[in-house]
C-alpha cells in the first residue's frame, strides 16, 4: 500500500516515516511539508536516519496524493481541513491524528468523508483506546458520588489543551454516565470557583519538558479513589497505530471511522 505523510518533518511526521519503512506491505509514496519549511528538499530516508531513498520533502501535495492510497496527517487543524479536501478528491484514505479541531472543523470533515474513508482519533495507540473502553465501564459501574477528573501532561511544545486524548477519555466517561461533555465538562478553574458541580467531568492540564503523553482518569468517591492511567514512552506507538489504520482503511467505503473501529474495540462500548 502506498502511504504519504504530511507534516513530514514534525515530531510525529518523522515517527510516521520510520513506521512506514518498518511495516511490511507499506511503502512511502511521498513526504509533504508546508511552504517555507526548513526541511523541504531533504530526503525522507535521511531525515529519519535511514539510507537516502530518493523521496525529497515537497510542498506540492497534488502529484503525491495522485500516486498514493492513503495519507497520514498529524499537522494542524487548518492544514488537515485542506488535506481532507485533497484526499476526498483523490479518493484516498485519510488518517487524521491532528488534535485541537473544532465542531465546525468536524462538520467539514464529515463533508469530505462522503468521498473517502477518514479515520480520526485523538490517540492512535492500542493502550489509550483500551483505556477509553475501561473508563466508560468504570463510569457506568460507579455511582454518581464518584467524581470524575481527567489529568494530562505533555511536552512544552504542545499547542492545544486539553489534549485530544483527554477529550476522548472525557467523552468515554460522559457516555458511561449518560452525560454530555460539552455541558458537563469543567475545563478551567481559577479563583473562588465554588464547590464542584454535581456530575461535572473536570480536566487538569500540565505542560513541561519532553513528556510524550501521560493521561489519568480519576474516580474520586467517598473514602476511596480509583485511577486509570496510560503513559506513552515513545511516539512510535502513535505512528504504528496510524499505519495500521491506513492498512485497515484500504478498500473501506467512504465515511468516518475511529481507532476503536480499527482495533475492533467499537463493540466493547
Ligand atoms: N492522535 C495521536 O495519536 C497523536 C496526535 N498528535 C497530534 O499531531 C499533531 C502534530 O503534533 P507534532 O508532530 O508534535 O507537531 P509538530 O509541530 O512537531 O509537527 C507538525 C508538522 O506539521 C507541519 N505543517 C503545518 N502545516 C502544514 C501544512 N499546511 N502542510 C504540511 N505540513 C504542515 C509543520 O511544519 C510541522 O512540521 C498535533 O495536533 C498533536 O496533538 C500527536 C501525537 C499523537
Ligand atoms: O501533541 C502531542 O504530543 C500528543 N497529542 C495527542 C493528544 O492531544 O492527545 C496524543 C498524544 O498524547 C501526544
Amino acid at each position: 500500500m502506498r502511504i504519504a505523510v504530511v507534516g513530514a518533518s514534525g515530531r510525529m511526521g518523522k515517527a510516521l516515516i520510520a513506521a512506514i519503512l518498518d511495516t511490511d506491505g507499506a511503502t512511502l509514496s511521498g513526504a509533504i511539508e508546508r511552504e517555507g519549511a526548513a526541511a523541504l528538499g531533504q530526503d525522507a530516508g535521511s531525515l529519519v536516519g535511514q539510507p537516502s531513498m530518493g523521496i525529497a520533502l515537497t510542498d506540492d501535495p497534488l502529484p503525491v496524493f495522485a500516486a498514493s492510497d492513503a495519507v497520514l496527517d498529524f499537522t494542524a487543524p487548518e492544514a488537515t481541513l485542506h488535506y481532507a479536501e485533497l484526499a476526498a478528491q483523490a479518493r484516498i484514505v485519510h488518517v487524521i491524528g491532528t488534535t485541537g479541531m473544532s465542531e465546525d472543523d468536524d462538520q467539514k470533515l464529515n463533508a469530505a468523508a462522503r468521498h473517502a474513508a477518514i479515520i480520526k482519533s485523538g490517540n492512535m495507540s492500542l493502550g489509550v483506546n483500551l483505556l477509553a473502553v475501561l473508563v466508560k465501564q468504570a463510569a457506568k459501574a460507579l455511582s454518581a458520588d464518584f467524581d470524575i477528573e481527567v489529568l494530562e501532561m505533555h511536552h512544552k511544545a504542545k499547542v492545544d489543551a486539553p489534549s485530544g486524548t483527554a477529550l476522548l477519555l472525557g467523552e468515554s466517561a460522559a457516555d458511561g454516565r449518560g452525560l454530555n461533555l460539552q455541558e458537563d465538562g469543567v475545563f478551567t478553574r481559577h479563583g473562588i470557583t465554588g464547590p464542584r458541580p454535581e456530575g461535572a467531568i473536570g480536566f487538569a492540564t500540565m505542560r513541561g519538558g519532553s513528556v510524550v503523553g501521560d493521561h489519568s482518569v480519576l474516580f474520586a468517591g467517598p473514602a476511596e479513589r480509583i485511577t486509570l492511567s496510560h503513559h506513552a514512552e515513545d511516539r512510535s506507538l502513535f505512528a504504528r497505530g496510524a499505519v495500521k489504520a491506513a492498512l485497515w482503511g484500504y478498500g473501506k467505503k467512504p465515511g468516518r471511522y475511529t481507532m476503536q473501529d480499527v482495533l475492533g474495540l467499537a463493540d466493547s462500548n
